[in-house]
C-alpha cells in the first residue's frame, strides 16, 4: 500500500509527473494537491485503468488536510517556474513561502512521509523545508530530498550524443552539488562505463549541462522552463524511492539533501563546507541510507568545478534557513 501526493500537481510539471504516478502500480492511492485545477485533473487520470484511486484537492474543505494524511510519498512541483532572463533565485521570493506553508502540512499531517522538493531554487528550498521541519521537531535527514534527477538524465543524454552510446540511460553520471548553473558539476571522469569526451568537447558539454535549464527557458520563449523532461526525472527518482522503500536493495541516485544526518554525508559536508549538498545516495528502506563520496576522487579540473560551487551553494542554503529564522517582515 502506498499512498504518493502531488503537491502542484495542476501545473506544468505536476500534470505529467501524476500521469506517470498514475501508471506505477504500486501506488494505491494518489493525491492531487493544487490551488486550482485539480478536480479537473483529478477526474481525468482516474480514468486510467491501473490500481491508484485518485483524488483531488483544493485547500477550500480542509483539501491540505485531507490530501497529506496518510501518505507515504509527497512529490512537490508547486511554485512559479523562470521567464527568460530569470535566474532560479529570482524565484525565491514567491516560491519559498509556498514551500514552507506546503511542509508545514506534511509536518502537521504526515511527518514520515518522503519528501521529493522540485520547486525551484532547490538550493534554498530544500533547506527551507529542513528547517520547517526542525521547528516542528520532525525532521528526518533520511526522508528529504530535493531532485536534482534532471541534470542527472541531462548528463547522460548530452554524453551519449557525443560518445555515440545509443541507449543513454546505459551511462552513470554522478552529477553533484546544487541545482543551478556553476553549483551544478557533472563528474565525467567518474562514469560508469567510463566515457572517453574529446578534450575539445568537455567545457562545452559541463556547461550545457550546467546550464541546460536555460536551454528550455529559452526555446519556450516565455512560456516555462522544462515540465516534461521534469516529470520524468522527477518520476525516475520517485520510483526509485518506493522500490528502495519497498526493499529492493543496490539503488543508487545522486540528490540534494542535509548531509550531516545522512550516514557517510558528515565527512562529505566537512570537505565541502556545504551541509546541504548533492551526491549519490545509496537508498533503502529507511529514505537515505548512505552518501557515497565522489568528490574526493574528483580529478583537478572537476575540483575547481568544486570550488566555483561551494561559493554559490553556500549562499543560497544560508538564504534558504535565514528565511525561516528571520521571517521577511510582511
Ligand atoms: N528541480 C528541478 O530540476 C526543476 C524544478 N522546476 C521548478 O518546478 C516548479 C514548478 O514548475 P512548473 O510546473 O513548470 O510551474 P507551473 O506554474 O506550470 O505549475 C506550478 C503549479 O503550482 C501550483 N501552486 C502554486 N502555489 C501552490 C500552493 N501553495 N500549493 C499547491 N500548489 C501550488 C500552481 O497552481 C501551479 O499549478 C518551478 O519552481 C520550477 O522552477 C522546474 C524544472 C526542473
Ligand atoms: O531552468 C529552470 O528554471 C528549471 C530547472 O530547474 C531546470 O530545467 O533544470
Amino acid at each position: 500500500m502506498v499512498k504518493a501526493v502531488v503537491a502542484g500537481a495542476s501545473g506544468g510539471i505536476g500534470q505529467p509527473l501524476s500521469l506517470l504516478l498514475k501508471a506505477n502500480k504500486a501506488i494505491t492511492e494518489l493525491a492531487l494537491y493544487d490551488v486550482v485545477n485539480t478536480p479537473g485533473v483529478a477526474a481525468d487520470i482516474s480514468h486510467i485503468s491501473t490500481p491508484a484511486v485518485v483524488t483531488g484537492y483544493l485547500p477550500k474543505d480542509d483539501g491540505l488536510k485531507n490530501a497529506f494524511t496518510g501518505a507515504d510519498i509527497v512529490v512537490i512541483p508547486a511554485g512559479i517556474p523562470r521567464k527568460p532572463g530569470m535566474t532560479r533565485d529570482d524565484l525565491f521570493k514567491i516560491n519559498a513561502g509556498i514551500v514552507q506553508g506546503l511542509i508545514e502540512g506534511i509536518a502537521q499531517y504526515c511527518p514520515k512521509a518522503y519528501i521529493l522538493v522540485i520547486s525551484n531554487p532547490v538550493n534554498s528550498t530544500v533547506p527551507i523545508a529542513a528547517e520547517v521541519l526542525k521547528r516542528a521537531g520532525v525532521f528526518d535527514p533520511k526522508r528529504l530530498f530535493g531532485v536534482t534527477t534532471l541534470d542527472v538524465v541531462r548528463a547522460e543524454t548530452f554524453v551519449a550524443g557525443i560518445v555515440g552510446e545509443k541507449d543513454p540511460s546505459k551511462t552513470t553520471i554522478p552529477v553533484i552539488g546544487g541545482h543551478s548553473g556553476e553549483t551544478i558539476v557533472p563528474l565525467f571522469s567518474q562514469a560508469k562505463p567510463s566515457v572517453s569526451i574529446p578534450a575539445d568537447k568537455l567545457d562545452a558539454l559541463v556547461n550545457r549541462v550546467q546550464f541546460g535549464g536555460d536551454e528550455v527557458v529559452k526555446a519556450k520563449d516565455g512560456a516555462g522552463s522544462a515540465t516534461l523532461s521534469m516529470a520524468y526525472a522527477g518520476y525516475r527518482f520517485a520510483e526509485k524511492v518506493i522500490k528502495a522503500v519497498n526493499g529492493e536493495k543496490g539503488i543508487v541516485e545522486p540528490s540534494f539533501v542535509y548531509l550531516p544526518g545522512v550516514p557517510g554525508g558528515d565527512a562529505i559536508a566537512k570537505a565541502t563546507g556545504c551541509d546541504f549538498f548533492s551526491v549519490p545516495i545509496e537508498l533503502g528502506p529507511s529514505g537515505a541510507e548512505k552518501a557515497i563520496d565522489v568528490v574526493s576522487s574528483a580529478n583537478d579540473a572537476e575540483k575547481k568545478l568544486l570550488e566555483a560551487c561551494y561559493t554559490g551553494l553556500k549562499g543560497n542554503i544560508s538564504k534558504g534557513i535565514e528565511f525561516v529564522q528571520n521571517p521577511p517582515q510582511k
